[in-house]
């Protein structure tokens, strides 16, 4: 049986905060093994729920500025006050490995990790609310962030919103059902580019030819 391995995917995912990405990514998570999540670092407070080593590694400032410095982040970026990164190492293992790895970051990041040297190996997503009024609801609902950073966490969004267009895919979050297996057919179909496994196709080809020599067609 053919069995061309290719190299790990970098998935980026973006969206104005309370798009959907953190439940869209969890659904992913849980669905297909061969994803594993970048777990970023910050600045940020932990929200209740949040678990060190498994949302964030939640660090100092100082901590933070530190391996910026000494280049431990594929990229980083100030978003909201805080500062967000996503550490290089687990995602060289796993790309080295060919497992998918999934980036929840800011259009900052994804502009970072697309002009990156693993650049040619990722593919970014954009995911819009259907409405501003439905943007602002499910902000509210998630019962999270005091009214006064809702406010903040809106007015950013549009800002966030700006940037659709420098992704290579963009998603409207309407029905969570529909996104998720949108947004699955896009990673299904991502794996398969030729690009994704040049050499291990070219091997492949050249035993296809070995076979014409043969004399077997
Ligand atoms: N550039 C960058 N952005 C990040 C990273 N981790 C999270 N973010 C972004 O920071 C923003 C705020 O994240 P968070 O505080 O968890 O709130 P959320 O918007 O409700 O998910 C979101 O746009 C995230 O995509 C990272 O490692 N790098
Ligand atoms: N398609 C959807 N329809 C209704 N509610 C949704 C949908 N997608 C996500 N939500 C809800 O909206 C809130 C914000 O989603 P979340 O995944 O935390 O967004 P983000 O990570 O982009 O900030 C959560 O309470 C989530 O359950």
């Amino acid at each position: 049986m053919a069995n061309i391995t290719r190299n790990g995917l970098l998935i980026i995912l973006s969206s104005p905060s309370g798009a959907g990405k953190t439940t869209l990514s969890r659904r992913l998570l849980e669905a297909d093994p061969n994803v594993a999540f970048s777990i970023s670092a910050t600045t940020r407070p932990p929200r209740p729920g949040e678990e060190e080593g498994v949302h964030y590694y939640f660090k100092e400032p100082q901590e933070f500025a530190r391996m910026a410095a000494e280049g431990e982040m594929l990229e980083h970026a100030e978003v909201f006050g805080h500062h967000y990164g996503s550490p290089r190492l687990p995602v060289e293992a796993a790309v080295n490995e060919g497992r998918d790895i999934l980036f929840d970051v800011d259009w900052q990041g994804g502009q970072q990790i697309k002009n990156s040297a693993l650049g040619n190996q990722s593919v970014s997503i954009f995911i819009l609310p259907p409405s501003i009024a439905a943007l602002a609801a499910r902000l509210k609902a998630r019962g999270q962030d005091t009214a006064e950073v809702i406010g903040f966490r809106m007015k950013k969004s549009r800002d966030e919103i700006s940037h659709w267009d420098s992704y290579d895919y963009v998603l409207v979050n309407e029905d969570l059902a529909t996104c998720e297996s949108e947004l699955k057919a896009i990673i299904r179909a991502e794996r398969l580019r030729r690009e994704h496994s040049k050499a291990a196709l070219n091997t492949f080809v050249q035993g296809l030819n070995a076979e014409f020599e043969r004399g077997l067609a």
